[in-house]
C-alpha cells in the first residue's frame, strides 16, 4: 500500500506556530489540534509538543536577540523555530532544513518579515551555545515553566524541585493496562514479543512499552483486552477495592513494604455500591470494573466527556450506570442509598502530567490552583456523607502541588474530625514523578509514573 507523502515542513511550522499562539491565548492544545486538518495533525502535534517543552528558553533568546518583539504571528513562528533548534532537545529535523522551511513559512505569513526571521535564526544557529548560556540565569528559560509555577514547586518540593521540573520536560513512557478479566501483563508481553515489540510487565496488569505506538497497532485493543493508562493512574483500582492491591506492587521490594501497601479493612466485595464521582474519560471506571463485579455509578458534570466513558466501557464490554451531574449537589442525583466505596478523582491543575500535556503549564494561572482546591474541598465535603459506615473514599489528583494533595486532605480530616475519619497507612500520598516512583529500583526515571496524589480515607 502506498503511504501518503509527508506534508511540507513549512506547512507544519505554520500550523505549529498558530497552535502555540492559541495555547498562549488560553486554548488547550487538545482543542486546537482537534481543528487541525487531518493530514497535518500528527506532525503539528509532534512539533507543538516539542516547542512547548522549550518555549521559555526560546522566548528568552528571541527577546535577547530582538528586544523589540515582531508582530505576534511572526513571533510565534520565530520562537517555535528557535525551540526546535534548541541544543540537546533532539531536534526533529536537520538545522538547515528547519531554518529554510521556517523562512519559507514566514514568507507565506508576512513577506516583509522573511529576512528578519532568516537573520535571527541563522545568528541563533551560529551563536547558539553563547545565547543559550546567556539566558540560563532566567528561571523561565532554564526550566521552561512560568515563574509562579517554578516558585510553587520550589516551595512544595524544596529538595526535589529541579528534578521535578526537569522530569516534566521528558517524554513520557507508554504504559498499558491489561484487562484483568481477559489476561495478564506477562502473557501480553509475550504477544508483543511475537510481533517483535519490546515491553516489560510491571506487576500483574501493567505493561511498559519500550517505544510508544498507535493504539490501533496494539493486539486486542479494539476487542477490549488492553487500555492505555499510566502506572500512577493504575494504582487507583487496587487501592480503592482493597483486594489485589499487590497487583501493581513492584516485585523485588522488601516484604514488609509489600504488606504495608495493602489497604486496611475488609476488601470491597462483589455487588458493593461504588461511586466514581468524576469519572470521565473513564480510565479508572474501567479499571474498577475489570477488577471486581461492583455496582458502579459513574458521574461527570461534562456530558460530552461522559460519552467517552460509555465508549470505553463498550470497547471493554463492561457495564456501569452513567449520569451527568455535579457531584457537589447530591440532592439532585443521589437516591439516598449509601456507597461502600467512593472514588473522587477530582478536577485539578494536572501539574503532575505536564510531560504528557506540555501546554498545561502555559495555560494555567496562579489563581487556578486556589480555585481548583476550593472545588476539591467542596467535592470532598459533599461526598463524605454519602459513604456508608465502614466505607472508604479514595481521593486522587494528578497534581504535584501540595494544596491539591496532602494539604487538602489534612484540612478535610480536621473539618470532619467529629466523624473520626482515618487515613489508611497504605495511602501513597504524593507520587511526585521522580526516579523513586519508577516501577522498580534501577529503572530509568523516564519510566516513573505520572505525578499523582492518593489518600484512602475510611469512615468508622
Ligand atoms: C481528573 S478528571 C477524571 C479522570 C477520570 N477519573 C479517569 O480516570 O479517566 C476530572 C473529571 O471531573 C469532572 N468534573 C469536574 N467538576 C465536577 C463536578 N463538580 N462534578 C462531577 N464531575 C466533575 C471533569 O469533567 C473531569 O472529567
Amino acid at each position: 500500500m502506498a503511504t501518503a507523502p509527508s506534508p511540507p515542513l513549512a506547512r507544519l511550522l505554520d500550523q505549529t506556530a498558530d497552535a502555540v499562539a492559541a495555547v498562549r491565548s488560553g486554548r488547550s492544545l487538545t482543542e486546537v489540534l482537534a481543528r487541525c486538518p487531518v493530514e497535518l495533525k500528527p506532525g503539528t502535534q509532534a512539533l507543538s509538543f516539542h516547542v512547548l517543552r522549550w518555549w521559555g528558553g526560546a522566548q528568552a533568546v528571541r527577546a535577547l536577540m530582538a528586544p523589540k518583539a515582531p508582530p505576534a504571528n511572526v513571533d510565534a513562528l520565530l520562537c517555535s523555530a528557535i525551540a526546535l533548534l534548541w541544543p540537546g532537545s533532539e531536534p526533529p529535523y536537520a538545522e538547515h532544513t528547519l531554518v529554510d522551511q521556517a523562512v519559507g513559512a514566514a514568507r507565506q505569513r508576512t513577506p516583509a518579515a522573511a529576512n528578519f526571521v532568516n537573520a535571527v535564526l541563522r545568528r541563533f544557529v551560529r551563536e547558539r551555545d553563547a545565547l543559550v548560556a546567556a539566558v540560563q540565569p532566567q528561571p523561565i528559560a532554564a526550566f521552561n515553566h512560568p515563574l509562579w509555577w517554578i516558585e510553587r514547586i520550589k516551595q512544595d518540593w524544596p529538595q526535589h524541585w529541579q528534578a521535578l521540573l526537569g522530569a516534566a520536560n521528558k517524554h513520557p513512557p507508554m504504559v498499558l493496562r491489561v484487562n484483568a478479566r481477559r489476561g495478564t501483563a506477562a502473557a501480553y508481553v509475550q504477544r508483543l514479543a511475537a510481533q517483535g515489540r519490546g515491553a516489560q510487565a510491571i506487576g500483574e496488569q501493567a505493561v511498559l512499552l519500550d517505544k510508544p505506538l498507535p493504539v490501533t497497532e496494539l493486539p486486542g485493543f479494539a476487542e477490549g483486552e488492553v487500555s492505555v493508562q499510566d502506572l500512577s493512574a493504575q494504582r487507583a483500582g487496587p487501592l480503592l477495592l482493597g483486594a489485589g492491591a499487590d497487583r501493581l506492587s513492584p516485585p523485588g521490594r522488601p516484604k514488609g513494604e509489600y504488606l504495608r501497601a495493602q489497604p486496611e479493612g475488609v476488601p470491597v466485595t462483589a455487588r458493593a455500591r461504588v461511586l466514581d464521582a468524576c469519572a470521565a474519560p473513564g480510565g479508572k471506571t474501567a479499571q474498577l470494573l475489570e477488577l471486581a463485579d461492583v455496582d458502579l455509578l459513574a458521574l461527570d458534570s461534562d456530558p460530552l466527556r461522559l460519552t467517552r466513558v460509555q465508549e470505553t466501557l463498550n470497547r471493554l464490554q463492561l457495564k456501569a450506570h452513567l449520569q451527568v451531574a455535579d457531584a457537589r449537589e447530591p440532592a439532585r442525583w443521589w437516591d439516598g442509598r449509601p456507597f461502600d466505596a467512593i472514588l473522587l478523582d477530582a478536577p485539578c491543575t494536572a501539574s503532575g502530567i505536564v510531560r504528557r500535556h506540555p501546554d498545561v503549564r502555559w495555560l494555567r494561572r496562579p489563581d487556578d490552583v486556589v480555585a481548583l482546591s476550593r472545588i476539591q474541598a467542596e467535592l470532598l465535603d459533599a461526598l463524605w456523607p454519602l459513604l456508608a459506615p465502614g466505607g472508604r473514599l479514595l481521593y486522587a489528583t494528578c497534581s504535584v502541588f501540595r494544596l491539591e494533595g496532602q494539604q487538602q486532605i489534612d484540612a478535610f480530616l480536621q473539618r470532619h474530625a467529629a466523624d473520626k475519619p482515618w487515613l489508611d497507612p497504605a495511602s501513597p500520598g504524593h507520587l511526585p514523578g521522580l526516579p523513586d516512583n519508577a516501577p522498580r529500583p534501577g529503572f530509568a526515571s523516564e519510566t516513573s509514573g505520572d505525578g499523582f496524589f492518593y489518600a484512602l480515607i475510611h469512615k468508622p
